[in-house]
Order: C-alpha cells, then sequence, then structure tokens
C-alpha cells in the first residue's frame, strides 16, 4: 500500500502548480501561503537530506537554493518528469515513504503536503523505519494537513460540504489525513522530540529531532 494515489497525482501533475498558486478556489485555503510554508520546512532542513513525495520538485528548489544536498523519492511518474525537468542535477528516483533507497544515512528528511497518503499504521511504521537511516541528532521536517482532533476534522469536512467543495470534502473523507495527539503519539514512541505549529487553517509544521541515546525522556 502507500502507492493507491500514483494516477491521482498522475493526472494532477500537469495542472498541480497552477492549482498550489491559489487557481483552484476549493483548495484555495490548504494551499494558503503555500509559498513561505516550503519556505519554513526548507528553512529547519540541514545537511544531507531525503526529500518524500517532491510532486513537480517545488520544495526541492528551495533546498537546493539554501545549498542543501537532497535526493528525491516520488511515486509518480509524471510527477518525477517535471520535478527532474526543473532540477536535472538532482537524483529524483521512483519509491514512496516505505520503499526506497538512499546511498547513506541522512540529516534531514523533509516532505510537504504528502505524508497523509500513508494510513495511520503505515505512518508510525515510516517512523519507526527512518530512525535507521538518520545521523545521530537528524530531523524529520514535515508539512502536511492535520487536524487537532476527529472533532475538527468532522467540522471541516462540514464546512467543505455547506461550501459546495465537494472535491476538497472528498478528498478529506477519502485520503489519510490524522491528528496531531495521533501523530505526536508516534513520533515520542519512536525517540523524537517533536513540535507541531499550525501555518495555515490546514497545514501544520511538523518538526522531529531525533534524541540521543542520553537524553531524557
Ligand atoms: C499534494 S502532492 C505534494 C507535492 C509537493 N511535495 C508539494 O509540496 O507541492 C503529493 C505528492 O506525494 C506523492 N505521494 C503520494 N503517495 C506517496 C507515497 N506513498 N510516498 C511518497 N510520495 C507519495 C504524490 O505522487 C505527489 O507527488
Amino acid at each position: 500500500m502507500g502507492r493507491e494515489f500514483d494516477a491521482l497525482f498522475d493526472e494532477w501533475s500537469h495542472s498541480y502548480d497552477q492549482t498550489v498558486s491559489g487557481k483552484d478556489s476549493e483548495y484555495g485555503e490548504v494551499f494558503f501561503q503555500y509559498d513561505k510554508i516550503l519556505d519554513a520546512v526548507a528553512g529547519r532542513a540541514e545537511g544531507f537530506v531525503i526529500e518524500f513525495g517532491p510532486g513537480t520538485g517545488n520544495l526541492t528548489g528551495k533546498l537546493l537554493q539554501r545549498g542543501l544536498s537532497v535526493i528525491g523519492i516520488e511515486p509518480s511518474a509524471n510527477m518525477r518528469k517535471i520535478a527532474q525537468h526543473k532540477h536535472p542535477s538532482v537524483k529524483i528516483t521512483d519509491g514512496d515513504f516505505l520503499n526506497f533507497t538512499v546511498p547513506k544515512k541522512v540529516d534531514t528528511i523533509v516532505s510537504t503536503y504528502a505524508f497523509h497518503h500513508l494510513t495511520d499504521a503505515e505512518k508510525r511504521y515510516a517512523i519507526s523505519l527512518y530512525r535507521g537511516f538518520l545521523n545521530p541528532g537528524g530531523k524529520i521536517v514535515f508539512a502536511d494537513t492535520v487536524f487537532k482532533s476527529e472533532e475538527a476534522k468532522r467540522e471541516m469536512i462540514q464546512e467543505a460540504k455547506n461550501r459546495g467543495f465537494s472535491r476538497l470534502a472528498k478528498d478529506l473523507e477519502s485520503e489519510y489525513y490524522t491528528t496531531v495527539p495521533v501523530l505526536a503519539s508516534i513520533f515520542k514512541d519512536n525517540h523524537f522530540e517533536v513540535s507541531f505549529d499550525p501555518l495555515n487553517r490546514f497545514v501544520w509544521l511538523i518538526d522531529a529531532k531525533l534524541k540521543g541515546v542520553h537524553d531524557n525522556g
């Protein structure tokens, strides 16, 4: 599992950059301040970076501007093609959050608008896996749609329906959007110190640092 959205993203790839620039009103609030959200993630990355689900390569560009070395893991062939065309110097390979190869351990794992494609059980497995790929003191920095609680999620879905945003409502109901408490427990159980900061009404910045063997807690 985890690759069930490939066809959707192959199709969306051609208009994706228009969506994130606010051209699709249903998704206006989801992508509100998209550029700043990518900057927030890139600004916390350091060293050698893996990026999961780079899509059309917009975060990849921000990481490169900061002089970081990055490899991208992207399951959609059409998305890979666009990102690779934008950033010919970057290695962007076929793979996903759970199945990937990297040449050496990394300092930061980043991803924007993508981790919700894993079920909560898969998210837990992914985070447990990443511990083995991070250098000591390594970080995971994600930005993604997350809800404060299940009740907040239900309210947002209802709001989308009330506004006639049927595609957004269907998306929120059918993908695996989770809550802050669920993610907090996944990171804590895997020995990360994690913080959550809201970036717009949907998206949170998730900054998780691997604790050292001598750290308490
Ligand atoms: C909404 S786009 C986000 C693209 C880009 N990160 C951005 O912020 O604009 C989601 C991306 O995640 C990718 N994706 C979907 N399922 C994935 C998985 N299981 N593992 C890694 N990436 C996945 C999609 O192919 C797509 O490129």
